[in-house]
């Protein structure tokens, strides 16, 4: 596989402030992956930022991830949606267009990158242009070519920041994922990383020969390329982290960094309790559970890589590069813990089915089973008796065909003859991550609070997992039952 764009020679003007002293010096190999998502890449400020921590563990040799700048990735597919509706001819004056060009050429300016970037990143701003022209004259935007526009983000972010630690003479080189071995699935916007394919594929690319020059790689998160269409792909929103682990587990390191804008995974979402404090340590378990139900600090599949390949994940604020983050890993002393953190996923359907048949019902949960399987819908939590079965839906895999009441309306119908069904959205899911060795008091404690708030539990599920009670209550609800259950466990 071939890497893409050597950056830049260093002897091109570099931006005003000390220079940097090139990491890793005694190492022969790549030692750490640090990923560096949206909020840390905000601007050339925060680049310089991000290439002074890179730079400030002298110790190791590191790759870097990078997101998109900021909410470049919002902006591409809000132009692309707009160009939908914009004659070609008026392309060149969408907004957004405008906004992520003159975020990219006053980066450049900013950054004092050499004149070949320069001509890179006007080609790609180009490319990009072009293909929203496409797009208007096609009347289509597919997922395949909502791929190749989010692409750009990443694509840009990472010349940039190639350049500029070249440019401060740390020896750095831009790598597209794409172009290094990252292999997926076809299914564009949210694609499956075929492992077998990609480890092997990655690790290869950035192992350096013996005689080549080391380098410090800057890698595109969030991309591969599908396995099938050899077009490119993208692994979910926030899929960056995913790229992280999945280059920590191909260069077998044993631990990367995922540097956000919080001083670790918290106790709750910020942005719903303001008093949330950070949790020192998680299980790979834990941080998957907590991703996939609504702790959107995480990508829900980023642990999977770093269990399967043991690869601990630290996860730091690039705005608090002081605070000791959150360290992942594969075990945890869980004597003395009782709450770890709690998490809400709003905007979730729940599913009622009843058995018409109260007697001899083996048989009864596969058929209905069955029936999400047929209509590929997935399922969250599940809470079952012997004749009836209750299961939320996650909106995101609902909404994303764009059905939601004619699709929840067929599912229902699907289900006559096997059982009697509804469903009601508007609901929301509250998960506790928790040690569920000590159930009955975590329980005791949350129907109490609960109670007192007057929040009603509608549905409550602990299953098989270790880590995880689930509690569906109202929508409306759930914010003040969050609330109150944080100041509870950790007020
Ligand atoms: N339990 C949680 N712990 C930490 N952050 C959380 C949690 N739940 C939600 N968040 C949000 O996740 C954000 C960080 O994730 P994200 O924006 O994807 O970071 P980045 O773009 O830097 O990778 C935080 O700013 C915070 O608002
Ligand atoms: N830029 C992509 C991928 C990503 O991981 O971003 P971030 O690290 O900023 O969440 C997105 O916005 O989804």
């Amino acid at each position: 596989m071939q890497a893409v764009a050597e950056a830049t020679r260093p002897e091109q003007a570099a931006a005003p402030g000390p220079r940097l002293v090139a990491p890793g010096q005694d190492q022969q190999q790549v030692t750490v992956v640090y990923k560096f998502g949206g909020s840390s890449v905000a601007t050339a400020e925060r680049m310089r930022e991000v290439a002074d921590i890179v730079c400030s563990f002298q110790e190791h040799l590191p790759c870097v991830v990078l997101s998109a700048m900021g909410k470049t990735t919002n902006l591409l597919l809000q132009a692309g949606t707009e160009a939908l509706r914009t004659p070609a001819t008026a392309i060149g004056s969408l907004a957004p267009l405008k906004a992520i060009q003159d975020l990219h050429h006053q980066t450049a300016e900013e950054l004092g990158v050499d004149a070949e970037t320069r001509g890179e990143v006007d080609a790609l701003l180009t490319q990009l242009q072009q293909l929203l022209v496409g797009i208007s004259i096609m009347q289509d935007l597919t997922p395949r070519a909502k791929d190749s526009l989010v692409s750009f983000g990443e694509r840009l972010s990472t010349r940039l920041f190639a350049a500029y630690l070249n440019a401060q003479g740390v020896p750095a080189r831009q790598y597209d994922a794409p172009d290094i071995g990252v292999t997926t699935s076809d299914n564009f916007v949210n694609a499956e990383v075929n492992y077998e394919l990609t480890l092997p594929a990655v690790r290869e690319s950035l192992t350096f020969q013996p005689g080549q020059q080391r380098h410090l790689p800057i890698v595109t998160g969030f991309l591969g390329r599908g396995l099938q269409t050899g077009a490119i792909t993208t692994l979910g929103r926030g899929g960056s982290d995913l790229t992280c682990t999945l280059l920590g587990g191909a260069l077998g390191l044993p631990e990367v960094q995922v540097w956000k804008d919080v001083d670790g995974v918290l106790t709750a979402d910020p942005r719903v309790v303001q008093l949330a404090r950070p949790v020192s340590e998680l299980t790979f378990e834990e941080a998957t559970e907590l991703a996939f139900f609504g702790a959107t600090v995480l990508h829900p599949l980023a642990m999977q890589p770093a269990a399967d390949c043991n690869v601990g994940v630290r996860v730091k604020n690039s705005y608090n590069r002081g605070a000791p983050g959150t360290l992942i890993s594969a075990g945890r002393d869980m004597a003395g813990s009782l709450m770890t953190s709690i998490v809400m996923k709003s905007n979730v359907t729940l599913v009622d089915i009843v058995s018409t048949r109260m007697m001899g019902q083996f048989g009864f949960l596969a058929k209905v089973f069955k029936v999400f399987e047929e209509n590929k819908i997935s399922v969250d939590v599940v809470a079952t008796s012997e004749v009836s079965v209750s299961l939320t839906l996650d909106p995101a895999k609902v909404w994303e065909r764009d059905l939601i009441a004619e699709e929840l309306e067929g599912l229902m119908q699907d289900f006559d003859g096997i059982a009697k069904s509804h469903y009601r959205r508007g609901m929301a899911i509250i998960s506790l991550i928790c040690n569920v060795q000590r159930t009955s008091e975590i329980l005791e404690r949350t129907f109490r609070v609960l109670n007192r708030e007057g929040v009603r539990v509608q549905m409550m599920s602990q299953g098989a997992s270790k880590t995880n009670i689930a509690l569906i209550v109202e929508d409306s609800e759930a914010k003040q039952a969050l609330k109150a259950l944080h100041e509870e466990f950790f007020g």
